[in-house]
């Protein structure tokens, strides 16, 4: 996994200037909100004015209650009107945060499809989904709190300053020399508050692919024994965490306080001040009063922009690894580029009559291992077996023709037309594929079928079913299509979970089916009824299968042999079976095996 290092100053601008950007599909309401939110301090001060002057009539010039009715009416409604502006606004703030939210999740997981699964590979499955989630969480309170919050805090006193000035400058004066200490505060700790922030983001990171990677493992870990181990490791890295969260919080709770005591002694200043001159008559009452009550409402935005920093902090941090995402170069951009713009490369096919890999080499980036020299053109039907020991690039070669290593996609090409990355969806789109363990979502076993096909009948449902040969099973449950299953099909056997997948394969009717061993795990009637299945699929449409048991592929119309990361040999069974190359060496070795076993 790599983490990204903490973000520097001209960083950090322009990840301020990223937050920025993403707030336009809601900046509407977001203006709205804090317009809203301005509008309720004005209310305020109105009604501080109000109340000032009621009570002052009342105590100074013994009006009864019938005189200052044309006070308290408006008061009324100041007091109503505000409840209601401070709920639509923080409603519309809220909503606008949900807004980019859903717009942030789309455009990442967009741009991780495009990545490919390589990349979440690399990266971690745990990191990449704590971005997804907690990251674009956290970008809630900034946009929801923060944001408002840091328009209002220059906003409202400035409004205060604007009124006071006129009533009382002295007063003014004191707001005005008082006000800067709080943000001066702010910005002294909030250096050391981010460094926290950024390593307690970054233990998150450690902590969520830990988790995931042993979650995913735990049957595993429990036969060999090393949960124990796995639980001192989980508790050291959790107490990490927990340490580098206390350190946070440490400082949040120390900067809120010395935020909170800055602003109750500059109150008191205020009010020490405002004292002395109404007991030495140099200020009436109404003045006095009024100044009173808007001390505290000015140092208020200021002191919750104090405890909304925090927001900001982990706004900013998820920001860091959002933009890491969305920055990730697609390794064939210079070519998707150049292809585009070449109007034969724009994919607008009917039909796929040939798919061909030219001068394909691809090495992971951390081994030196994969696959090399690839050359090979697929036909538009009929069953191709990848066969090769263990090791031998079979996976490798089809994740590159699946297009989850973008780097190497202008190597392949359809009906002789070069794809770039913008044309791998085309490919993708025609493929069905059923890797060696497809994956099944906690969802109706209708729905998991239809995922390929969202708009299929039922008629189709059952037809895909049945060719899958899990349509009689599928009657045999209570709730039959409607049947619940967990997540990854808990709750069904291996097989019956490869044959919803093979459905599910079936039911995109795609003109190529890439297949992993698809029956592995089957019975050998279920077998040989998946494997009639298939032929008969292939009769139509390119079915590619990568085969670990050999007597799967004596009816395949070709078989392509690797070896050490490259191809071998091809050619029908018989053929190879007869020469003396890596296809007879396998087949020896199967049946060594068989004979050991
Ligand atoms: N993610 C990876 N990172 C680094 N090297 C890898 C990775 N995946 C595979 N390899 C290496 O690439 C080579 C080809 O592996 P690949 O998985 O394609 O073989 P395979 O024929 O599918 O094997 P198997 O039948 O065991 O699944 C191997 O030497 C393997 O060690």
């Amino acid at each position: 996994m790599t983490t990204n290092p903490r973000p520097d100053r001209a960083q950090q601008q322009s990840l301020r200037a990223f937050l920025k950007r993403q707030s336009k599909p809601a900046a509407v309401w977001l203006k709205l909100s804090i317009a809203l939110g301005t509008f309720n301090a004005l209310l305020m001060i109105a009604g501080a004015y109000l109340l000032a002057q009621t009570i002052h009539n009342v105590m100074f010039e013994g009006n009864n209650l019938a005189q200052v009715t044309h006070l308290l009416w408006p008061l009324a409604g100041i007091i109503l009107l505000r409840a209601v502006f401070l709920a639509l606004s923080e409603r519309l703030s809220a909503y606008a945060a949900l807004k980019i939210k859903s717009a942030m999740r789309q455009t990442l997981l967009n741009k991780l499809s495009l990545l490919g699964p390589s990349y979440i590979e690399q990266h971690g499955q745990g990191a990449t989904l704590n971005t997804l989630h907690n990251g674009v969480e956290a970008l809630h309170d900034y946009y929801a709190k923060y944001l408002p919050g840091a328009a209002y805090s220059a906003l409202i006193p400035l409004a205060i300053l604007v009124v006071i000035f006129p009533t009382d400058y002295k007063a003014g004066l004191i707001f005005l020399l008082t006000a800067p200490l709080i943000p001066f505060f702010m910005i002294l700790v909030g250096s050391k508050a981010e460094a926290l922030n950024q390593k307690r983001w970054k233990q998150l990171a450690v902590l969520g692919n830990y988790f995931f990677d042993r979650v995913q493992g735990l049957t595993q870990l429990k036969l060999f024994n090393a949960t124990r181990t796995e639980l001192k490791q989980i508790a050291k890295i959790s107490d990490d965490f927990r340490h580098a969260t206390l350190d946070v919080l440490k400082i949040a709770f120390l900067s809120s306080f010395a935020l909170e005591f800055l602003a109750t002694i500059s109150v008191a200043l205020v009010a020490v001040i405002i004292g002395f001159r109404l007991f030495f008559g140099t200020l009436d009452f109404a003045t006095g009063f009024v100044v009173l009550l808007l001390a505290p409402e000015f140092y208020l935005p200021l002191r919750q922009l104090g405890s909304h920093y925090h927001a900001r902090l982990q706004g900013i941090s998820a920001a860091a690894d959002m933009v890491a995402i969305l920055n990730a170069p697609l390794p064939s951009d210079e070519n998707a580029s150049v292809t585009t713009s070449s109007p034969e490369n724009n994919l607008t096919l009917n039909a796929i009559n040939s798919i061909s890999i030219t001068d394909l080499n691809f090495i992971y980036p951390d081994s030196n291992e994969g696959i090399k020299n690839i050359n090979l053109t697929l036909p538009n039907k009929g069953l191709i077996a990848v066969v090769g020991s263990s090791g031998s690039g079979k996976s490798t070669l089809f994740d590159c023709l699946l297009g989850f290593h973008p780097e190497v996609i202008n190597h392949l090409s359809i009906n002789e037309q070069s794809l770039s990355t913008t044309d791998i969806t085309y490919l993708q789109n025609n493929i069905a594929w059923i890797p060696q363990k497809a994956t099944l979502f906690y969802d109706t076993i209708a729905a998991n079928i239809k995922l390929a096909k969202p708009t299929a009948t039922q008629q189709e449902l059952e037809h895909a079913a049945k060719q899958a040969g899990v349509l009689e099973f599928i009657n045999t449950l209570p709730d039959g299509f409607n049947t619940l299953i967990g997540e990854q099909g808990e709750g069904l056997s291996g097989g019956q979970k490869q044959r919803i997948a093979l459905a599910r394969a079936f039911i995109k009717q795609a003109p190529v089916l890439v297949l992993d061993e698809p029956t592995a795990h089957l019975d050998s009637q279920t077998e040989q009824l998946i494997q009639d299945a298939i032929n008969e699929y292939a009769k139509n449409n390119l079915v590619l299968v990568i085969a670990h048991r050999l007597n799967t592929v004596k009816h395949a119309s070709n078989i392509i042999v690797m070896h050490d990361g490259k191809i071998a040999e091809q050619g029908h069974f018989e053929t190879l079976a007869a020469q003396n190359g890596a296809f007879a060496n396998l087949l020896k070795t199967a049946k060594q095996g068989v004979a050991h076993a």
